[in-house]
């Protein structure tokens, strides 16, 4: 689902509405920040965060606000544990988190005053968070959305990259692509984030960035799929190059106004690889080809929590090609919502190989 459709499912409150971000043009005196999300990938990116506000003084406030969905762990609070053992033992075990990331149970309080808002949670949480976030935002707050889900209209800075969490919070070094509008924006997002091993580029192509690190999700089910049947990787490098080119197109028809060259960025090719290889959609895609067929199960089994993407990306995604009647024109993306659905076996995405991918 794109975060347009779930900002419109929320009431219409485009994020954009939510986090002034083009608004800004005076830095405030003093950001203070505050990370929605504490998955695997929000804590990884708190634990960045909380770790530059210490270094950079008096432009930040050293306290990063975590808001925590709260849940019992071993009979304690979430926020209690990461609070006292700063380490989110749910969500990145192992993994120590500065003492300046406060994990925070309400959302009004941990939104509260803050400057700089960091979207970092699986999409479909996102509706029901807004209309509280809207209300508790400083007004002249800035928005930075690291879900992998695409927006249009929303005028907030994206930031995504080749970046699976558990590598990024060990401190391998990688790249990330910050795609803006408002470039001043962006270059305080990315004092806010990077580090010697991660690297940020800015692209003035904030469609393009939030489409290829959302449909990557969905190609990555096509490798896992590939993975799980006993292919090698000659067969998933193929269905990568070919699901590369229907990310390209996709952002053709629907969005025209994406720059190409964004897929040679961090947030394109090297997501690709990196999710088609390392992700955990991957994973749960190998095993659905093996079976049992159910993603809620797989999901629940395999993932200790966490949450798989691209499943409901790419149901999201083939209604906006059954809706523009191009269905024809995405062999591998209609394949791969087949093969999710139960339509036909996972088999078929090699199957149909030397009749179905046309290279035009
Ligand atoms: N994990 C990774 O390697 C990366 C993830 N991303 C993207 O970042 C976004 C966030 O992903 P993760 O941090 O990995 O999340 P995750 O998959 O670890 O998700 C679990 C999170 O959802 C929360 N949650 C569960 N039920 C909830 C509810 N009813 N309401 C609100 N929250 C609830 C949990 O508390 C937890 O924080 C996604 O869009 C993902 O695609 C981007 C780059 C890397
Ligand atoms: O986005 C990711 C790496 O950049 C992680 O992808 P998965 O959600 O498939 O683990």
């Amino acid at each position: 689902m794109s975060l347009l459709q779930v900002c419109s499912h929320a009431g219409h409150l485009p994020l954009s509405q939510v986090a002034a971000v083009q608004g800004r043009v005076v830095l405030a005196d003093v950001e203070r920040v505050c990370v929605v999300g504490s998955g695997n990938w929000g804590s990884t990116v708190a634990r960045i965060i909380g770790q530059n506000t210490e270094r950079l003084g008096d432009r930040f406030d050293r306290s990063v606000k975590m808001w925590v969905y709260e849940e019992i762990v071993d009979g304690q609070k979430l926020t209690e544990i990461i609070n006292t053992r700063h380490e989110n033992v749910k969500y990145l075990p192992g993994v120590e988190l500065p003492s300046n990331v406060i994990a925070v149970p309400d959302l009004a309080q941990a939104a509260s005053g803050a400057t700089i808002l960091v979207f970092a949670l699986p999409h479909q949480f996102l509706p029901k968070l807004l209309p509280t976030i809207q209300q508790a935002r400083s007004s002249n707050a800035i928005a930075v959305s690291l879900i992998k889900g695409m927006a249009t209209g929303c005028d907030i800075s994206v930031l995504m990259g080749a970046n699976v969490a558990d590598e990024v919070a060990r401190g391998d070094f990688c790249e990330a692509t910050i795609g803006y509008r408002s470039k001043g924006n962006a270059e305080l997002i990315k004092t806010l984030f990077e580090q010697p091993t991660f690297q940020l580029r800015l692209i003035p192509d904030p469609v393009g960035v939030e489409i290829f690190g959302t449909l990557k999700n969905v190609i990555a089910l096509g490798a896992g799929f590939v993975d799980g049947l006993g292919y090698g990787t000659n067969t998933k490098a193929a269905i990568m190059r070919i699901g590369m080119h229907e990310m390209l197109r996709f952002g053709e028809t629907f969005f025209p106004e994406m720059m190409k060259d964004t897929i040679l960025e961090s947030c394109g090719v090297a997501d690709l690889i990196t999710t088609c290889f390392g992700g955990r959609n991957r994973k749960c895609a190998e095993q659905f080809a093996r079976g049992p067929r159910d993603w809620k199960q797989l999901e629940a089994s395999m993932l200790g929590g966490q949450k798989l993407q691209g499943v409901s990306t790419i149901e999201h995604v083939h209604k906006m090609l059954r809706d523009k009647q191009v269905v024809g024109r995405f062999p591998l993306l209609d394949l791969i919502y087949r093969i999710c659905m139960c339509a036909c076996e996972p088999e078929e995405i090699v199957r149909s190989a030397s009749t179905c991918y046309v290279a035009d």
